[in-house]
């Protein structure tokens, strides 16, 4: 459904993005994740069409942006980080007007325009001028009028920033039921933000693509994570002969406690034979979990490194 093919983009000198490609089908819910200056603004006003890619290719159901843009805009929503929105409009004469601008005719705007209301949950405010709105309210403008022409791709550009935590349980559970329509291009700089409503993730680094993968990928454990009261020479031995334990790894805990790491190929389907096997023993088992690696780890170990754009 999107084709992007060896993308870059520079400003003068500054190289924002280089040479990025991935394919994004029907459905998927993609979360575009990266630091401040990483490049994600920039791809996504590329694959909008507002920005003129210095070389690469962006397909939208093979229509080719640089050749096609206005069809190819006509699939897309798009919320731009900082949605331009007209203060001194009431929200309805604001979706009047950008439905106007998507080229819909006069006869089919009420009809969209109260349905992008109706989901985006807007009704107590559809009269209210856009300067008294919050800026969750004001962030459910810019949803609305990425949804008016009921596209089949949303790209949302950091829908969630600035908004205070309900704000931001509110614009998750929008995102969801979004999902269910549309393909969803989600940028962030929060982690948690993709791991709420991601099935997928790119990872951006200094304009470059550091990591394409299913989030359940990234947060399969690897190892189960046992605490004991015993020291390692008694339990490592018992711990290795369980069956299904590839390994064993062991360090010191607070308060003469001692932590285990079993690795195994389905650490949760291993925990409940752990602790079978640990019943028979006279010890005493404080914790016994799968290990999380979550994208937080993930996240540091592919942007702390390099930080900076890439110049030439
Ligand atoms: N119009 C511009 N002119 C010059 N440099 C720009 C322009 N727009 C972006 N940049 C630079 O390009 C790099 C990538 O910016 P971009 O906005 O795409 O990153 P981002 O990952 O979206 O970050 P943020 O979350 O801060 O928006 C940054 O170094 C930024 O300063």
């Amino acid at each position: 459904m999107i084709e992007v093919r060896e993308l870059s983009r520079s400003y003068g000198e500054l190289k924002a993005v280089q040479q990025v490609s991935f394919d994004i089908g029907r459905g998927e819910i993609v979360g575009l994740l990266g630091h401040n200056g990483a490049g994600k603004t920039t791809i996504m006003k590329m694959m909008t069409g507002y920005l003129e890619p210095s070389s690469g290719s962006i397909r939208i159901d093979a229509l080719d942006i640089a050749e096609q843009r206005r069809e190819a805009q006509r699939r897309i929503g798009y919320l731009p980080e900082n949605c331009p929105l007209y203060p001194e409009m009431r929200v309805i004469d604001y979706l009047d007007y950008q439905a106007a601008l998507h080229g819909m005719p006069d006869n089919r705007r009420p009809a969209a325009i109260r349905r992008a209301i109706e989901r985006t949950d807007l009704g107590p405010k559809a009269t209210a001028t856009i300067a008294t709105l919050s800026r969750g309210y004001r962030q459910r403008v810019g949803v609305a009028q990425a949804i008016l022409h009921e596209p089949a791709i949303l790209i949302l550009d950091e829908p969630t920033n600035g908004l205070d935590p309900s704000q931001i349980q509110h614009m998750r559970s929008l995102v969801r039921e979004l999902a269910k329509d549309a393909t969803l291009i989600i940028s962030t700089h929060v982690l948690q933000e993709v791991e709420a409503v991601c099935s997928r993730v790119l990872i951006m680094r200094g304009g470059q693509l550091a990591l394409d993968s299913a989030l359940d990928a990234i947060g399969r454990p690897k190892r189960l994570l046992v605490t004991l009261d015993r020291a390692a020479e008694e339990a490592r031995p018992v711990l290795a002969r369980i069956e299904g334990v590839t390994a064993v790894e062991s360090w010191d805990g607070d308060a003469g406690l001692r932590h285990f790491a079993l690795s195994a190929e389905d650490p949760q389907a291993l925990a409940p034979v752990v602790a079978k096997a640990l019943g028979r023993q006279p010890w005493n088992l404080y914790a016994l979990a799968p290990e999380r690696r979550d994208l937080e780890d993930l996240f540091g170990a592919v942007t702390l490194e390099q930080m900076e754009v890439a110049h030439v």
